[in-house]
Formats: structure tokens, C-alpha cells, sequence
């Protein structure tokens, strides 16, 4: 277990805090706080987890936060103001911006930077890296835009290429922000099934979404962002309840059961409100959203 350096920490409580992790654990934090400078509010205080091998976690909560705030700090690019991150693997980091910045690098060379944190200084890619960045191409299903210049790829297209050299780096634990928000409806399925699958094989993964209901899909666990002083952990049924999503986005959102082709499945349907068009066939308020008629019912 490594302690991840944070301000003012005591390294007797980091220590026994690395002890206390079990085998499985690939992540404890506890006590965790964070401000950008003493004269800015606290984004987060008291935060709290454990993630196991082979565990998704979903982070959600509205918009600034502080849940990029947050993976930065588990990621080492921030250290916390106070309390404790310890980790038992490399972490990857995928960030939410994935901008190009006037880069002139193919897919296959983005993928291949991955293996950095393997390489000396100056030292050239060894064919073992290669191997590993084709097989996170392979991994994502970017493998065929291999020659394509990253610059030219669309915004979510990019995404995946990043999660693609976030597993090339041999990371056992990926930190994504936003990892589906520019995806379509397919390569959103695309990228929570290899989540999904890397998490199979014993990986950790940590997420921030603004989509509850790929939470419900997909994570073991949830840490929910309701307040600078008030962020609550606990398996993802229990903390996406209507009361609570309502509460933390300020507006009614219920979580009916429907089905699905592979099931019965728990969803979160925001009622956005006046803005519902007029003719919808089903006004928001004509009858409870738990009434919608499971797949088998159907005529
Ligand atoms: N480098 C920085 N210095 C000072 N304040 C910052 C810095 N980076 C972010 N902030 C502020 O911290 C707050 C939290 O930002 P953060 O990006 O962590 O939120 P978030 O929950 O990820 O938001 P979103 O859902 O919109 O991506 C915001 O008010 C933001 O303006």
C-alpha cells in the first residue's frame, strides 16, 4: 500500500490506515478534504471509501462540485488539504477534457504513451510495449483507427482512445472523468461493457458521471456529492434513491423498475418540468412513472 502525499497528514495514522487494508482493498480514503486555498470554501470534507479489486465506483453530484477536484486528488495530481488516500496500485487517470491541443500523433502513438511510466528517460518503446498498447486498442475497439491522427478523431472517439492508454499503462486501478459524457447511446453501452469487463479481470475503476443511470448499471458502490460537508458512499441502490437524486439535483426524479432486453432494471427519470412538450403522449403528472409496464406485459 502507498500513502498519496497530503497536507498536514500524520504518517502513524497513513501507516496504520495501509495496514488496516485488506488484500483485496485497492483503495482506501478516509477523512479526505479538500479547498483550493485557505480563503476558498471547502469542496469536500470528511470524504470517505474503500474499493475493492474488481469494483466500479460511481461518482455523481452537480456541476463544479468538486468531483474532478476529487480524482485529481486520487490520482496524485492534487494533494488533499487533510485526511488519508491509500493505494495498492498504479493509478491511470483519464481526464475529461480531451482536447487535441494541436497534437500531429496517430492513435497507435496517443495509445503508446501509456507505457511511459515503464520507459527510462529517452528510452524507446520496447516491443513489450507495443505488444501492450495493441492490446488496449484491441481492448477498447479503437485498434482500426490505429493510423488515423488522434487530432482528427471526433470528441468521443477521443475519449476512447484515452481509455485505451490508460489501460496500455498497466494501471490496476483507472480514474475516469466522465468517461461516456461525448458518447453516443452505443459507444456509451461500448464503454461501460469494457469498464465493465476491466473490472471483471480484478481492475478498480472510478468514474464521475451525470448519468445515474449508468451508475445503476454498472457500480458496485456510489459516493454521492450532496453537500461541501455531506458526501455519502454506500452500495449504488441504496444511494441512488429518488429522494436522494432529487435532493441532490433539486428536482423530482423518480426511479421506477422497467424492462429491458437483458432484464429488469432500475432507472432514474428526471421530470425536468414546464419544458415538457404539450403533446407528449405521457405528461409528467398523469401517472406515476412506477405504472410503466414491465417488457413481458407489453401487448
Ligand atoms: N485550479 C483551480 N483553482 C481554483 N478553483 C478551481 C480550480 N479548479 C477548479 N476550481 C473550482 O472548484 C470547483 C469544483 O470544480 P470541479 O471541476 O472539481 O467540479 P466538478 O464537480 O467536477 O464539476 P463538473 O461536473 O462541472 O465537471 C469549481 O467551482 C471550480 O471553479
Amino acid at each position: 500500500m502507498t500513502t498519496l502525499p497530503v497536507l498536514d497528514s500524520g504518517s502513524d495514522e497513513a501507516s496504520s490506515q495501509a495496514a488496516a487494508a485488506s488484500e483485496a482493498t485497492l483503495m482506501q480514503v478516509s477523512g479526505l478534504g479538500f479547498r483550493y486555498s485557505r480563503v476558498r470554501p471547502w469542496l469536500f470534507r470528511n470524504l470517505g471509501f474503500t474499493l475493492e479489486r474488481g469494483e466500479i465506483l460511481s461518482i455523481l453530484g452537480p456541476n463544479a462540485r468538486g468531483k474532478t477536484t476529487l480524482l485529481k486528488c486520487l490520482s496524485g495530481l492534487l494533494a488533499p488539504r487533510e485526511g488519508q488516500i491509500t493505494t495498492a496500485a498504479a493509478v491511470g487517470y483519464v481526464p475529461q477534457d480531451h482536447g487535441a491541443g494541436g497534437t500531429s500523433y496517430t492513435v497507435a502513438e496517443m495509445v503508446l504513451m501509456g507505457r511511459s511510466r515503464h520507459l527510462r528517460a529517452y528510452q524507446s518503446p520496447r516491443r513489450e510495449d507495443h505488444d501492450a498498447a495493441d492490446a488496449a486498442m484491441e481492448r477498447v475497439g479503437v485498434a482500426g483507427w490505429a493510423n488515423r491522427s488522434y487530432a482528427e478523431l471526433s470528441g468521443g472517439q477521443r475519449q476512447l482512445v484515452l481509455i485505451a492508454r490508460a489501460v496500455a499503462s498497466g494501471s490496476e486501478l483507472l480514474v475516469l472523468d466522465e468517461p461516456a459524457s461525448a458518447l453516443d447511446l452505443h459507444n456509451q453501452s461500448r464503454v461501460l461493457g469494457v469498464l465493465a469487463g476491466l473490472a471483471s479481470d480484478g481492475m478498480g475503476v472510478i468514474m464521475t458521471t451525470h448519468h445515474p443511470d449508468h451508475a445503476l448499471h454498472v457500480s458496485r458502490n456510489a459516493l454521492l456529492f450532496v453537500g461541501s460537508d455531506d458526501t455519502r458512499w454506500g452500495p449504488t441502490d441504496d444511494m441512488l434513491t429518488s429522494s436522494a437524486l432529487s435532493a441532490v439535483y433539486g428536482l423530482p426524479i423518480c426511479t421506477p423498475t422497467v424492462g429491458t432486453e437483458s432484464g429488469n432494471r432500475v432507472i432514474a427519470v428526471p421530470d425536468f418540468g414546464p419544458s415538457c412538450r404539450k403533446d407528449c403522449a405521457l405528461p409528467f403528472g398523469s401517472a406515476p412513472l412506477t405504472s410503466i409496464p414491465l417488457r413481458k406485459d407489453l401487448p
